[in-house]
């Protein structure tokens, strides 16, 4: 079977054209895949499918094969994914996904996809809705006991749910300690994706991010426009932002004219290859 490798500032998913092979376990093949020794590796793997609703369909699924509703890093890569491989000629295309129908604009420049600009929807602020057990809307310092440390947190859905918390310093912060016990805390029924942020000026963020169901990533779209939500609504940042991943920059920008999030980033090819077992 054949898959494509691509990455969104170092947010590695392999992608495989749904058009032209099928896969019948999903979620299963994601294990096997992104496997970094025995398998292909990648943080998980994306399927791009036919749609009734919109111009192709994204299916999502983490390395330990859960499926996410949303990707924004991965919505990128099919924008260019689709266009580059000529499967369509426009330059906005929509994109059904099971966070719903998002719509990607794609900047070319001779014949390129240099960048992709995601509309991610309307932020999801209530509670139940996240879903995290609250009775706030929106879900703003709720404190979070992780270990030896209390956190406050702000929950927000990009139609995944994250649980966003500001330090002092992501570069030295123990990622994996906390993030891995806060994915799984009773506050988050279906798990939560966790960022943690630090604000360098209105204009500028710094974000390291635990994902639900792949550990450490390099980046994560829907947690960096997560985490610019949560900046304006603890009043710590302007409605556009530069925000620094491991892997990259991400332009964030929540307009006030529509309540959408708009996500502006790279997306890149690394490899085509065979998947032989
Ligand atoms: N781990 C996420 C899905 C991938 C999100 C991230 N890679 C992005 O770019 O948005 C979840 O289970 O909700």
């Amino acid at each position: 079977m054949r898959f494509t490798k691509m990455e969104g500032c170092g947010n590695d998913y392999i992608y495989i054209n749904g058009f032209e092979e099928e896969v019948k376990y999903p979620d299963m093949l994601a294990v096997a895949m992104s496997e970094r020794h025995f398998g292909v590796g990648a943080d998980g793997l994306v399927l791009i499918l036919p749609s009734e609703v919109a111009d192709f369909r994204m299916r999502m699924f983490n390395m330990d094969g859960s499926e996410g509703e949303m990707c924004g890093n991965a919505v990128r890569c099919i924008g260019k994914y689709v266009y580059e491989r000529g499967m369509t000629q426009k330059n906005v295309i929509t994109l059904e996904t099971l966070g719903g129908i998002k719509t990607l604009q794609l900047h070319i420049q001779n014949d390129i996809v240099i960048a992709v600009t995601a509309d991610m929807g309307e932020p999801i602020l209530e509670a139940a809705q996240i879903p995290v057990i609250s009775d706030k809307t929106p879900v703003i310092g709720e404190k979070l006991q992780i270990l030896d440390k209390t956190f406050d947190v702000t929950c927000v859905s990009m139609g995944n749910p994250h649980g966003v918390i500001f330090v002092d310093d992501t570069e030295h912060f123990e990622v994996e300690k906390y993030g891995k016990v806060a994915e799984v805390h009773p506050m988050f029924p279906k798990k939560a994706n966790i960022e943690f942020a630090h604000v360098i000026d209105r204009t500028h963020m710094s974000m390291r991010v635990w994902e639900r169901g792949s550990g450490e990533t390099m980046a994560c779209g829907t947690g960096a426009s997560a985490t610019l939500v949560a900046a304006v609504l603890n009043g710590l940042c302007d409605r556009k932002v530069r925000i620094q991943l491991l892997g990259g920059t991400l332009e964030i920008e929540w307009r006030e004219s529509d309540n959408h999030v708009y996500m502006t980033g790279p997306a890149r090819f690394s490899f085509d290859g065979v998947w032989l077992r």
